[in-house]
């Protein structure tokens, strides 16, 4: 709260005295002694305004650095660099302009996260379906909830688009803060892994943080799978080394996941386990899973209670385990967690079924990992009448290691497998199916463009069969090279059903 007092709203518009966001930078000794109301902190310079402090951020593709003078002609007041800069309005140098921002937009936008309740979601698969259902749980005990993720940013039902899963640290603060000005409760977010390491979370005050699974992603970007863990693991560690009794923390960790015990060391706040297998806290016993849903006996350190839910799935369970955990240390009541699961419906482009009155079941799943894609394909192995086939890509510019492992999934768990492309991005399309391929023996059928790769899936299925679409889910979008096309895996296939039931 030490910062909060010095954060002014006035007719609309925030501002602070540089000096004053510069006592935030603890290490640093101001250079400078002027001291302009700082309106707005950018790191992008086609967002700078007048009276905006632009940070310089080294980036994968270009060096911020490079926009400063476009900034400071655009208004900008200040500026924080890491390299020399010679320009007309104070700089301030850090060592790590990244961190640094961090820093100042947490103090800039009155330390927000202390003020909210905030639930983090790593692991590699889940925490979009696993965020979810906390925001629809606290929504069902009457809670204002706040969510950050892959699909948007929400508000109670106010939605905002996202270009990251996890948001820099910039956009994160200022959405926070959005949150405290519109009352939330209970704020719900993914952290991924990237995140993680790059220090966009740092400055948020986690009260709990959960943790799905760990298997292979983005090896691209970590190299290792040891380097993925511990990036993932950042978020226990830096869960607060205090016993703070007004603001105890929790950690929710997946007792079946071999990572836990690392986690389990890794962090002080109070651990809380859920599990299948293995014994612990939070348990799903006497599971039974059908076509139109999910039961279970939900084992808890208060009581033994029976739940229904409408999902499908064992992935969807250790989801909803997670969830229960994260809402019960929340102080959710039980009784509440169980009615809230009874009517959650699935997230959007997760096992969402598209049905146009089609004899065979199409499903649209984000599967594009090779663990997601082998628990979606195992899930409709269970209920599948006849055959199954699926239409699958990979992302380029993205883990290449995970090519061969999903073609190999995709051809073990279905009777009709079809390559096709996910996003490519700057890469060529037929190297990425040259790379799905090399896990593979036999021919499989490579159809380079997506909407004919569903064509064909759904012209060829018959009463009975089940078509999964994997890898896009919600997507409503295709990144081939440069360009963003508008592309809705349930469009498609609704379009593709339609035509054939017209023929
Ligand atoms: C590899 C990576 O993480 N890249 C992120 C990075 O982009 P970048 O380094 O390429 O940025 P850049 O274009 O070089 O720009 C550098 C700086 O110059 C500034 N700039 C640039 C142009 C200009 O005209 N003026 C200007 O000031 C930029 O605003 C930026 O501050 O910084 C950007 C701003 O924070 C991110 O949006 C971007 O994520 C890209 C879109 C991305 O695809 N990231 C993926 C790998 C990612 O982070 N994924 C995880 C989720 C994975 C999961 O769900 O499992 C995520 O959290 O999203
Ligand atoms: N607990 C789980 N374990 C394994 N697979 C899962 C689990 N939950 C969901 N999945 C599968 O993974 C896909 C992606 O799920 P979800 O979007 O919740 O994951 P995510 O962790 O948010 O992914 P991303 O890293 O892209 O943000 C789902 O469509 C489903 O196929
Ligand atoms: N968060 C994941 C999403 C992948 C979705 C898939 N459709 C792809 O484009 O590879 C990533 O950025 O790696
Ligand atoms: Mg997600």
């Amino acid at each position: 709260m030490a910062s909060f007092s010095v954060y002014i709203k006035k007719k609309g518009t925030i501002g602070m005295k540089l000096q004053t966001l510069l006592q935030h930078l603890h290490s640093f000794t101001p250079l400078t002694t002027e001291n302009p109301t700082i309106t707005s902190i950018d790191m992008d310079s086609r967002d700078v305004q007048q009276g905006s402090l632009f940070v310089c951020i080294k980036g994968f593709t270009v060096d911020g650095h490079d926009f400063a003078e476009q900034a400071v002609a655009r208004g900008a007041v200040a500026v924080v660099a890491e390299k020399p800069l010679t320009l007309p309005v104070p700089v301030i140098y850090v060592n790590d302009s990244r961190r640094a921002l961090a820093v100042l937009a947490d103090a800039f936008y009155g330390q927000p996260t202390h003020q909210l309740h905030v639930i983090g979601v790593t692991g590699t698969n889940g925490k979009t379906t696993t965020t979810h259902f906390i925001e629809r749980i606290c929504r069902h005990a009457g809670k204002k909830t706040g969510l950050i993720g892959t699909i948007n940013m929400k508000i109670g039902d106010e939605t905002y688009d996202v270009k990251n899963t996890t948001p820099e640290s910039l956009v994160l603060q200022k959405m926070f803060r959005k949150m405290v000005d519109a009352h939330v409760d209970i704020a719900a977010m993914e952290v991924s892994s990237h995140a993680l390491h790059m220090g966009r979370v740092h400055g948020c005050d986690f009260d709990v943080a959960v943790f799905t699974n760990l298997t292979q992603d983005h090896l691209d970007y970590h190299q290792t799978m040891e380097h993925y863990r511990w990036s993932k693991g950042l978020l226990f560690a830096q869960l607060g080394n205090r016993f703070d009794h007004q603001r105890p923390k929790f950690a929710i960790l997946n007792a079946d996941d071999a990572a836990s015990e690392e986690y389990k060391k890794s962090t002080a706040a109070t651990v809380v386990t859920y599990g299948i297998h293995h014994q612990s806290d939070i348990m799903a016993k006497h599971i039974e899973i059908t076509t139109s849903g999910t039961t279970f006996q939900l084992v808890t350190p208060i009581e033994t209670v029976q739940v229904k839910t409408k999902l499908i799935g064992m992935f969807n369970v250790y989801n909803l385990l997670a969830a229960v955990g994260a809402c019960l240390v929340s102080n959710i009541p039980l009784r509440t967690i169980v009615e809230a699961i009874a009517d959650i419906e699935g997230v959007s482009g997760r096992f969402e079924v598209v049905n146009a009155g089609q004899p065979f079941t199409v499903i649209v799943d984000y599967a594009h990992t090779p663990d997601s894609l082998e628990n979606v394909l195992q899930t409709i192995q269970q209920f599948a009448k006849k055959r199954i086939f699926v239409v699958v890509g990979c992302g380029g510019d993205r883990d290449r290691t995970k090519r061969p492992l999903m073609a190999q999934i995709a051809v073990k768990y279905s009777d009709v497998p079809i390559f096709t492309s996910d996003n490519p991005r700057s890469e060529d399309p037929m190297a990425i199916l040259n790379d799905m391929k090399q896990g593979v023996a036999e021919d499989v059928v490579c159809i380079v463009d997506r909407k004919e790769a569903i064509t064909y899936a759904i012209e060829q299925a018959e009463k009975d069969d089940v078509v999964l679409i994997a890898g896009k889910g919600h997507e409503t979008y295709q990144i081939i090279g440069k360009d963003v096309l508008y592309f809705d895996d349930r469009v498609v296939a609704r379009e593709a059903i339609q035509r054939r039931t017209d023929q």
